[in-house]
C-alpha cells in the first residue's frame, strides 16, 4: 500500500479510534433515517430440521415460509441449520482477537489488487472518500479445494500474517465449508419454493468461488451520523450472515427499515442481486448496519457466488411470455468487475449495471 493511502488509513484510524465523526464518515438523513429503528422485522423463524431430516411434509411448509419471506423483502433466520455452535463462535473469538491488533499488524493485509477480496480494509478508505463505512474488515475468497491450494485461507493468513495465523486460516475454511453446505440445501428449499428443478440452480453454484467477509464495527459517539455499512443489496447471490448478540443489521421491508433480532442460534439469510436467477419473482434484500455508542460489533459474512463464466439465465417456468426476461444475459465475473471498477454497491446496483452492460454491448 502506498504511503498517501497508509497515511489516510493512519488517518481514518484515528478517527475511527477516538470516536471522532469526521465528515468522511457521515452519511445522508436519506440513507441513515431511524438509524436507532427500534422496530424489528416479526418474521417466523425457519427451522430446518425437518428438511435436513427428510420429512416431505416439514420440507414443503419450510419452503412455504421462505417463500414468504422472498416474495416481500427477501431474508429469513434459520435455526437447526447443521452448522456447529461451537464452530460459529471459535470464528468469532479469532476475528475479535485478529481486529484487537495493532493497525500496522493489520495493515501488512491490505486490500490486494490481484485478489480484490483478500485482505484487510479500514472503512474502505482506500477505496472512498466520503460515506466511509464505520467499520472494518477482513476479507477472503473461498472455493472447495486441496490443502495446498494457494488461495486457501490458511495460506494466505500463513504467508500474510505468519505462522502464528495459520490457524485462523483453517478455522475460516471450516467455517466456509460448512457455510457451503448449507447454501446448497437453502438452494433446494428455494428451488422447491420457485417450482423449478434444483438441478438448474445448483449447476450455478455447486463450483465457483464464494467470499468470507468478517466486519468489526467499532462504538461511535455519533451513531446518527455514521452507518456501519450503508443500505445496499449483496450483489451476490446468496448470504448467510451471522451476527453477535449485540444488534445492528437492518432490512428495508413494508417500506421501513427494521431491526434483525440476534439470536446466538440462528443464521440470517438473504438473497443478493445475483439471485436475479429468479428473474424478479423474488426481492434481492435491501439492508444495511447501524452502529451504537457502546458496544462493539462483529458479522460473519458467508457470500455465495455463481460459477464465474457461467451465464445467469432464469428458469423458462419463471419467464413469462408477457412480461418475458427482466435482466439481460450476464456473468458474474462482469458484476463483480463492475462492482469492483466502476460502481459503489448500493440498493440499485444491478439496475445500473444492466443499464451499463447493455450501453457496453458491442452490437
Ligand atoms: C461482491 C461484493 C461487494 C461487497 C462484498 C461482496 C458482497 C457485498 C458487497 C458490500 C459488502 C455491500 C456494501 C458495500 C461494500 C462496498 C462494503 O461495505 O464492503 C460491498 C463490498 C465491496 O464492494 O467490497
Ligand atoms: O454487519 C451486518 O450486519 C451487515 C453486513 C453486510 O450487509 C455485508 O457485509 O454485506
Ligand atoms: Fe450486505
Amino acid at each position: 500500500m502506498d504511503s498517501s493511502n497508509a497515511s489516510l488509513h493512519h488517518l481514518s484510524f484515528f478517527e475511527l479510534s477516538t470516536n471522532f465523526v469526521s465528515e468522511k464518515f457521515i452519511w445522508p438523513k436519506e440513507e441513515n433515517h431511524n438509524a436507532n429503528q427500534e422496530e424489528d422485522l416479526d418474521e417466523p423463524i425457519v427451522d430446518l430440521e425437518g428438511f435436513f431430516n427428510g420429512e416431505d411434509d416439514e420440507a414443503r411448509q419450510t419452503a412455504e415460509l421462505v417463500r414468504s419471506a422472498c416474495l416481500s423483502h427477501g431474508l429469513f433466520q434459520v435455526i437447526n441449520h447443521g452448522v456447529d455452535l461451537e464452530l460459529i463462535k471459535l470464528v468469532h473469538d479469532h476475528v475479535k482477537h485478529f481486529f484487537k491488533l495493532p493497525i500496522h499488524e493489520k495493515m501488512r493485509v491490505g486490500r490486494s489488487t490481484d485478489h480484490s477480496f483478500w485482505g484487510y480494509s479500514f472503512a474502505h478508505a482506500d477505496r472512498f472518500s466520503l460515506k466511509l463505512p464505520w467499520k472494518e474488515t477482513i476479507s477472503c475468497c473461498f472455493h472447495e479445494s486441496g490443502p495446498d491450494d494457494p488461495q486457501a485461507a490458511h495460506v494466505f493468513f500463513k504467508s500474510a500474517f505468519g505462522q502464528e495465523f495459520e490457524h485462523i486460516g483453517w478455522i475460516f475454511e471450516e467455517y466456509c465449508k460448512a457455510m457451503k453446505r448449507l447454501s446448497l440445501g437453502i438452494i433446494d428449499i428455494l428451488g422447491m419454493s420457485l417450482g423449478v428443478d434444483e438441478s438448474h440452480l445448483k449447476e450455478y453454484f455447486q463450483e465457483g468461488s464464494s467470499i468470507m467477509r468478517c466486519n468489526f464495527y467499532p462504538p461511535c459517539q455519533e451513531p446518527g451520523l455514521a452507518l456501519g455499512t450503508g443500505p445496499h443489496c449483496d450483489p451476490t447471490a446468496l448470504t448467510i450472515l451471522h451476527q453477535d448478540q449485540v444488534g445492528g443489521l437492518q432490512v428495508f421491508a413494508d417500506h421501513k427499515w427494521k431491526s434483525v433480532r440476534p439470536r446466538h442460534d440462528a443464521l440470517v439469510v438473504s438473497l443478493g442481486d445475483t439471485f436475479a436467477l429468479t428473474n424478479g419473482v423474488y426481492k434481492s434484500c435491501g439492508h444495511r448496519a447501524v452502529v451504537n455508542k457502546w458496544k462493539e460489533r462483529v458479522s460473519l459474512v458467508f457470500f455465495l457466488c455463481p460459477r464465474e463464466d457461467k451465464i445467469i439465465v432464469p428458469p423458462e417456468n419463471l419467464v413469462s411470455s408477457e412480461k418475458g426476461r427482466e435482466y439481460p444475459d450476464f456473468t458474474w465475473s462482469e458484476f463483480l468487475g463492475f462492482t469492483q471498477k466502476h460502481y459503489r454497491v448500493d440498493l440499485a446496483t444491478l439496475q445500473n449495471f444492466t443499464k451499463w452492460l447493455i450501453s457496453h454491448q458491442t452490437t
